[in-house]
């Protein structure tokens, strides 16, 4: 022991000796430069580069820190034995982190490279036009210095991707609204948030199980169609139109689709916006991997513009074109003298130069009125997809009665099914209105279906007797030598073919709920036949 403390008191003194030659060979002015100097000798010599990634970067805050934070979250829980843990605001998950001066390891295409997380107390309080944390923090990436050019290409995208994966992961998705009348938040953000915690999936939601299908792999194709939009020119973004009476899950599919996709959703509220350029502005501010909703399209925009120059139905897409609008039209044009938006300021806004600011997004409008929309609106590749949503049918009847009551096909009474079947169609009830029957009597399961098929029976007579004294008030306005076979031959054929049912179907629907007019039936058949 004696032995030890009489060598360290030697090492010791050698030290010290070294120190005072060093003071007297290099005055204080050289010494830092002497510093220096050995660092950069010995930076020469080393296999290695460094990299600082500080939290700050000047005023702003660098992406990049939190980037890389987020990242080692993933590789750090599973290795390191100090961690930092946190929750972020709306965030359902906890994040772990790499400890203050702790370092970890990462490999990446056969390279490795070395992460440390550097914290240092701050000098002093630098001029600065917020007041900035106490503590300086960054990371130092170690690279070898052959690997940089793989490094620098690749690995520091990587991490960015990964990261805004994790981010979508944690992070609970968000509903934003402009419902501000164009006001600014304090950050200067046209759109306000809250956490989006609409519980509608696919899963649950009522409808023919192909037509639910297909749009599923509609959205799977498109996430996952960078390449395939990159190829061919085109911007990477979809438009979907839903349309259908009320309470047909319009709004439902779209909370179904964001869970789906795990994208954010904007809901636009066109009234609040003044102008097109106010319109475009928060365009810009829409992130990518996000839903752009405007409900009621219908209601939400003034028409009058189209209207002005609309003659008279049918030239939807010509007024679009002589629109006095679209004088700024490449550019999102109406917003020079105008002080509302205008239809061609939505049409840039879906589908000019300005909607590709952004990547990876979709736009989804509904309406009850598909008839009232412009046919500029409804062409592919603005809206590419036209959903029609319609009234509950046998399929979307069993997938409520699992829903509210638990009941899987083979729990039914088959004789029940069958009635079930024959009726639902005929009684064309919404799922909202059948939802709401289910929910009255959910702890009672077979009150609930008594009372159900009851309701179902009482509309499905309704509906036919509406429809008989209809038709009969059709052939009255017809003249006389009008033959009467061919005429419900026609109508035979109408209902045959697809798209003109589904149109004649919320025509019927809009009647019945609105005032249920004999008249407006009248008006409805006609423009059935215009449709033939
Ligand atoms: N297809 C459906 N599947 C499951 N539930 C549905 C469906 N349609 C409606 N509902 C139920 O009815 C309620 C209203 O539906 P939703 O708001 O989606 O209808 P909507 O078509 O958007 O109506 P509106 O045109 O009035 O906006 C929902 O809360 C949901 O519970
Ligand atoms: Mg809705």
């Amino acid at each position: 022991m004696k032995e030890y403390w009489t060598s360290l008191a030697s090492v010791l003194g050698v030290f010290a000796f070294c120190q005072t030659i060093l003071q007297a060979v290099f005055p204080p002015e050289l010494r830092f430069a002497t510093v220096k100097l050995f660092n950069k000798i010995f930076h020469c010599f080393s296999s290695y580069c460094y990299f600082d990634i500080t939290e700050i970067d000047g005023v702003n805050t660098n992406e990049l820190y939190n980037a890389v934070q987020l990242y080692l979250s993933s590789s750090v829980s599973v290795t390191g034995n100090r961690l930092s843990l946190t929750r972020a605001l709306n965030s359902s998950a906890f994040t772990f982190g790499l400890a203050n001066n702790d370092t970890i390891s990462d490999t990446f295409n056969g390279a490795t490279v070395l992460w440390e997380h550097v914290v240092t107390q701050r000098q002093s309080q630098t001029f600065s036009w917020r007041p900035l944390p106490e503590e300086k923090r960054g990371f130092t990436l170690r690279i070898r210095k052959k690997d940089k050019p793989l490094i620098l290409n690749s690995y520091l995208d990587y991490v960015m991707e990964k990261a805004n994966e994790i981010r979508r992961k944690n992070q609970d998705r968000l509903l934003y609204t402009n419902s501000r009348g164009g006001s600014l938040d304090s950050r200067g953000h046209p759109w306000e948030s809250v956490p989006f915690k609409h519980p509608s999936t696919f899963d649950t939601l009522a409808m023919d199980p192909d037509k639910k299908k297909e749009i599923m792999e509609d959205l799977q194709d498109f996430a996952r169609g960078q390449g395939f939009y990159h190829r061919t020119g085109r911007a990477w973004k979809r438009g979907y139109l839903l349309y259908g009476p009320p309470g047909t899950g319009k709004s439902s599919m779209i909370a179904a689709m964001a869970n789906y996709l795990g994208y954010d959703i904007y809901d636009l509220e066109l009234t609040e916006v003044h102008n097109n350029s106010e319109l475009r502005k928060l365009l810009m501010k829409t992130s990518s991997k996000s839903i752009i909703v405007i409900e009621d399209i219908d209601c939400s925009i003034n028409l009058t513009n189209r209207k002005k120059t609309n003659n008279g139905g049918g030239g939807a897409s010509r007024s679009y074109y002589d629109s006095g609008d679209i004088r700024g039209g490449g550019g999102g044009g109406g917003e020079d003298g105008g002080n509302s938006i205008t239809l061609s300021g939505l049409l840039n806004f879906t589908d000019g130069l300005w909607s590709c600011c952004g990547s990876e997004r979709i736009f989804v409008f509904t309406t009850n009125h598909i008839e009232k929309l412009d046919s500029a609106l409804l062409r592919s590749g603005r809206m590419d997809m036209h959903v029609f949503m319609s009234f509950c049918s046998f399929p979307a009847l069993k997938i409520l009665l699992r829903n509210y009551l638990n009941y899987e096909e083979g729990d039914l009474d088959g004789h029940v099914l069958k009635e079930l079947e024959m009726v639902v169609d005929m009684a064309r009830m919404t799922p909202a209105d059948i939802s709401e029957v289910l929910i009255k009597n959910r702890r009672k399961k077979d009150r609930a279906v008594v009372e159900l098929l009851e309701t179902l029976k009482i509309r499905a007579e309704r509906n036919n007797n509406n429809a008989s004294n209809g038709g009969r008030a059709v052939r009255r306005g017809k003249n006389d030598d009008e033959d009467e076979e061919e005429e419900e031959e026609q109508e035979k054929r109408a209902l045959d073919s697809e798209s003109p049912k589904e149109e004649s179907e919320i025509e019927d629907n809009c009647n019945k709920v609105e005032d249920e007019d004999e008249e407006e039936e009248e008006e409805g058949d006609g423009e059935k036949e215009k449709i033939k």
